[in-house]
């Protein structure tokens, strides 16, 4: 990627001053503002009817403020009473240091860290996710979470669940925090009444989730939904991402910030294929391609999260067959390996969100994985870098930038580019992500940032698209000012020469990892995802 030199795209394009990126904000400096003295009204002091203040009212003319007010002298206390210095802590404090750090959200059952009774539910293998590091300030799209912050806070483990529309996502969550005790048993009935008096009465368990009026009336999930839980030694960040196509910018800001995910299939007759392949059977397929259950694999593995969980859900739509679960997974499993997901780094579980089957309780085949539920305890990964913790994660990639002494850098959550610009993220070469890499967003300087994965093109020189027909992973191979675009055929593995001068977030892959990452998106799709291999100046 080339920094420098004749920028293709259009001026326009970034043009719009008015999208800040967080990082900005941190950068900018508020004006300190001397507060002034404030003046005593004089209608306050005639309200509190001073005896100077009498007079003056009386004769109906306003009453100077005075200028001093006596204190009066402290009340000795009354006698064999001893004062109480307030030396020790008050009974607030002592239930919040109980409670280990003053979390208020405590669930009414506190799940075990060990397994779940089968010792291997969906529930019980997010218990096993570990997950260690700094305790980041996490920005999530348009909202800010300030987590675990302080010390002695548990670790924060930020699960993203993603997977096709309809899947069963929300659904899913939404009984696993009513299991947990997040959820009380009248908010559950009052959405499941509420749902049903909408005509919705199957989105029950996933209006716990999808609050927004417009994804309850749609019936799908617009935006990152965030549910939290704890366990005795981890506070877990649900971070439920839509399914639909249209909104996969908004997946890319949940899963860029995730330590690993939950990947819901739809195990109903024709639904695990309507999601792999997409509506028209995978016949246009490309990278990325098909259903949203190759895209959210991909783009997952790409932002750098490699535990994965793959759910199959629905199956009582089909007698609970583990033929079907099997043939899913059959089918499934290939295409994680090309993703740059290790066989070793992913569960199989059957759940059935509905009716909470196999999220903490399970019996006969379906306990989860089989074997494997309880064997693959997820492994702790590397460092995440969050805002707060950008600096230290960055110069330990020797990141150049960083080690420069330059502010900030590292990896930005939810970075990204505008429409016409490239979207950081990390991706894969030759199918494979690096191994034992943690991506993600790149860090935007300039003002251009817009959410990730929101659309971009790979601007070809003369402004057009390099990318379009079929998509294709780093298409093309060098070409001038004045050449056509060469379009890569779709899954090919290629080098692409492109113009990012416009945008200071790019780094090579082997001089830090978390800005040597890219995704490139147009028209709803994920074109190509690749790593940096070179900046030119
Ligand atoms: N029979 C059956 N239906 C399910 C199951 N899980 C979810 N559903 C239904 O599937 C529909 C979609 O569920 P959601 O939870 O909204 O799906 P989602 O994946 O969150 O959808 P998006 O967030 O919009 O992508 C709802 O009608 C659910 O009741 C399941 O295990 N069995």
């Amino acid at each position: 990627m080339s920094r420098k030199g004749a920028s293709y795209y259009a001026e326009d394009d970034y043009g719009d001053d008015d999208f800040y990126a967080d990082d900005d904000y941190e950068e900018y400096d508020e004006p300190v503002v001397e507060p002034k003295p404030k003046k005593a009204s004089a209608s306050k002091v005639a309200n509190g009817k001073t005896a100077a203040a009498a007079p003056a009212m009386a004769a109906g003319k306003k009453a100077p403020a005075p200028t001093s007010y006596p204190i009066a002298p402290p009340v000795p206390p009354a006698e064999g009473v001893a004062a109480f210095a307030f030396d020790t802590p008050s009974p607030d404090d002592r239930v919040l240091a109980a409670r280990g750090g003053g979390s208020s959200q405590q669930p009414r059952s506190t799940p075990s860290d060990a397994p779940g009774p089968s010792g291997r539910g969906v529930g019980a293998d997010v218990a096993h996710v570990r997950h260690r590091g700094t305790l980041p300030d996490v920005t999530l799209g348009v909202q800010s979470l300030r987590v675990n912050g302080e010390a002695g806070a548990k670790p924060q483990l930020h699960l993203a669940v993603l997977g096709h529309v309809d899947a069963g996502k929300s659904t899913l969550m939404g009984r696993l925090l009513h299991d947990l005790g997040q959820v009380s048993q009248k908010v559950a009935h009052r959405h499941a009444r509420d749902a049903a008096a909408a005509g919705k009465a199957s989105f029950g368990w996933a209006w716990l989730l999808d609050e927004r009026p417009e994804e309850r009336a749609r019936g799908i999930t617009v935006d990152v939904a965030t549910a939290r839980f704890e366990t005795p030694r981890r506070a877990v960040m649900l971070l439920d991402a839509p399914g639909h196509r249209d909104f996969v910018p908004n997946m890319i800001a949940g899963a860029a910030q995730a330590d690993a995910a939950l990947l819901l299939v739809d195990g109903s007759p024709g639904g695990f294929e309507s999601g792999f392949n997409g509506a028209d059977g995978g016949a246009s397929a490309h990278a990325g391609g098909g259903g949203q259950t190759r895209e959210h694999a991909q783009l997952a593995r790409s932002l750098g999260v490699e535990q994965l969980a793959v759910v199959v859900s629905k199956l009582d739509t089909c007698g609970y067959s583990q033929e079907r679960f099997d043939a899913i997974r059959a089918a499934l499993a290939p295409f994680l390996r090309t993703c740059g997901f290790r066989d070793s780094q992913v569960q199989w579980l059957p759940a059935v969100g509905p009716a909470g089957e196999n999220l903490w309780q399970a019996g006969g085949w379906r306990t989860a994985g089989g074997d494997e539920g309880g064997r693959h305890a997820w492994k702790p990964r590397c460092q995440r870098a969050g805002i707060g913790g950008q600096r230290s994660a960055c110069n330990s990639s020797t990141c150049r930038r960083c080690s420069g002494g330059e502010p900030g850098g590292g990896r930005r959550f939810g970075g990204g580019a505008r429409r016409g610009g490239v979207p950081p993220g990390m991706a894969a070469r030759n199918g494979r992500a690096p191994r034992g890499t943690r991506g993600g967003a790149g860090r935007c300087h300039t003002h251009l940032a817009r959410p990730a994965g929101d659309a971009a093109c790979a601007c070809s020189p003369g402004g057009r698209h390099g990318h379009r027909a079929g998509g294709a992973a780093a298409g093309a191979h060098r070409r001038g000012r004045a050449q056509a675009p060469a379009c890569a055929a779709a899954r090919a593995d290629g080098r692409h020469r492109g113009d990012a001068s416009a945008l200071n977030v790019l780094e090579p892959y082997s001089e830090c990892r978390a800005l040597g990452r890219l995704a490139l998106r147009d028209g709803g799709r994920t074109l190509a995802v690749g790593i940096v291999t070179a900046v030119l100046a």
